[in-house]
């Protein structure tokens, strides 16, 4: 049987009220912050976004206040300026806001599928890449996932953004006239109780701007596509409807991604308010094995910010049924090499690999578990940037 179970990102309770202002320009010149409570923002989140929450929490050090993005960025300017990010999709996607929320100065670089971006970075074509890896809505997004665990490369930052879904159609189309909706997957199954009711077709594509793209370059007067409303404006559509998603709630964590060795996790101090994204492969055979990870963090007072657990024993092609998880080994001498595990655990504990009490966590799994591969260490940000 195949099942995965998680534990995410906790819910930050200042919900967003719905939003209707369109906002111009589509370019990223940065507003002065505002946080969406109504309070003073305490720092000026790094673009100009807004932040929704961003209160300090105790990382595993106890120290409550948190390093916001102000890590080396590891090449360029502090605000990734001189940095490639390449990300999916076409200009206007999530994924480009949130590169253009961690780096304002970064400059993106568009490609077709997540495997384009990943393989880019190892190419030397771009410097970063970015990959939305769980949103509130799904939990994680296992197929991204398993793109980032067959690659090389390490996580240097992470960003969580609100994303607001729209439904934007070419100029003059009236919401009645549309008999099918395109996007991405994961928007098309975030606001599927939406498109039941306006009971339209729905068709995947690759990214939400690719889909924007598509309307307008082909015309399209019975179709619209779910976007943010920056790309409404990118491409000149009209929104015929606002917050089409079906939670209000509706936060993606994307991680930023560099060819190893990691730029930032030197600069991060055993003080820092740091994280620790790691992924077991073992043996299976019981639930011990969870307990004996839960063990190795608790027994140290380390918090955990994410575990996933990926059963795919016995699966096979079927629909429905996952393969074993591949995962690039990284962990031994030699080169790397790829291998095949229907048992993995995904986790993430608050504190920096190199934190004398996290590197005994590791160790003391590494004695039960086949390997352990720190994927990459950084600063913790839990702020949730909103893109309007
Ligand atoms: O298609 C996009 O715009 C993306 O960047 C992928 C995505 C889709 C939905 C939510 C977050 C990211």
């Amino acid at each position: 049987m195949a099942y995965t179970s998680s534990l995410n990102l906790p819910k930050h309770l200042l919900l967003p009220s719905p939003r209707r202002t369109r906002h111009r320009p589509s370019s990223f010149v940065p507003t002065a912050a505002a946080k969406v409570n109504g309070d003073a923002p305490e720092r000026p989140a790094p673009n100009g976004k807004a932040r929704i929450n961003g209160q300090g929490k105790k990382g595993v050090n106890g120290h409550a206040d948190r390093i916001h993005l102000s890590v080396s960025t590891g090449g360029g300017g502090q605000d990734g300026s001189g940095l490639r990010v390449a990300f999916q999709g076409a200009p206007g996607a999530y994924s480009e806001f949130a590169a253009k929320t961690a780096l304002p100065g970064c400059d993106t670089v568009p490609c077709r599928a997540f495997a384009d971006a990943l393989a880019a970075v190892e190419r030397g074509g771009a410097d970063r890449a970015i990959l939305p890896v769980e949103s509130t809505m799904e939990g994680t997004a296992l197929r991204n996932y398993d793109l980032l665990l067959r690659h090389g490369l390490v996580v240097v930052q992470e960003i969580n953004l609100f994303v607001h879904y729209c439904l934007l159609a070419m100029p003059g189309v009236r919401a009645a006239e549309v008999r099918r909706v395109i996007s991405h997957p994961m928007a098309l199954a975030h606001c599927g109780r939406a498109l039941a009711r306006l009971g339209v077709d729905r068709e995947p594509v690759e990214d939400t701007a690719g889909a924007v793209e598509m309307l307008r370059s082909k015309r399209m007067l019975d179709t619209a596509a779910i976007a943010s409303p920056r790309a409404a404006d990118l491409y000149g559509l009209q929104v015929l409807a606002h917050g089409l998603q079906d939670e209000s709630w509706n936060v993606t964590r994307f991680l930023l991604l560099s060819r190893p060795p990691s730029p930032v996790a030197v600069a991060l101090g055993v003080d820092a308010d740091a994280k620790t994204s790691m992924v077991v492969a073992h043996r299976g055979g019981s639930m011990v094995v969870v307990l004996k990870v839960l063990s190795a963090f608790s027994s140290r007072n380390i918090n955990l910010t994410k575990l996933e657990v990926i059963n795919n024993e016995g699966a096979g092609s079927g629909p429905g049924e996952r393969p074993p998880v591949v995962i690039l080994d990284t962990s031994a001498r030699g080169a790397p090499t790829l291998r095949a595990f229907p048992h993995v655990l995904y986790v993430d504990c608050e504190g920096a690999a190199h934190d004398p009490r996290v590197r005994e966590a590791i160790q003391e799994m590494e004695r039960f578990a086949v390997f352990v591969r720190v994927l990459g260490c950084y600063a913790a940000d839990s702020t949730v940037y909103d893109l309007q």
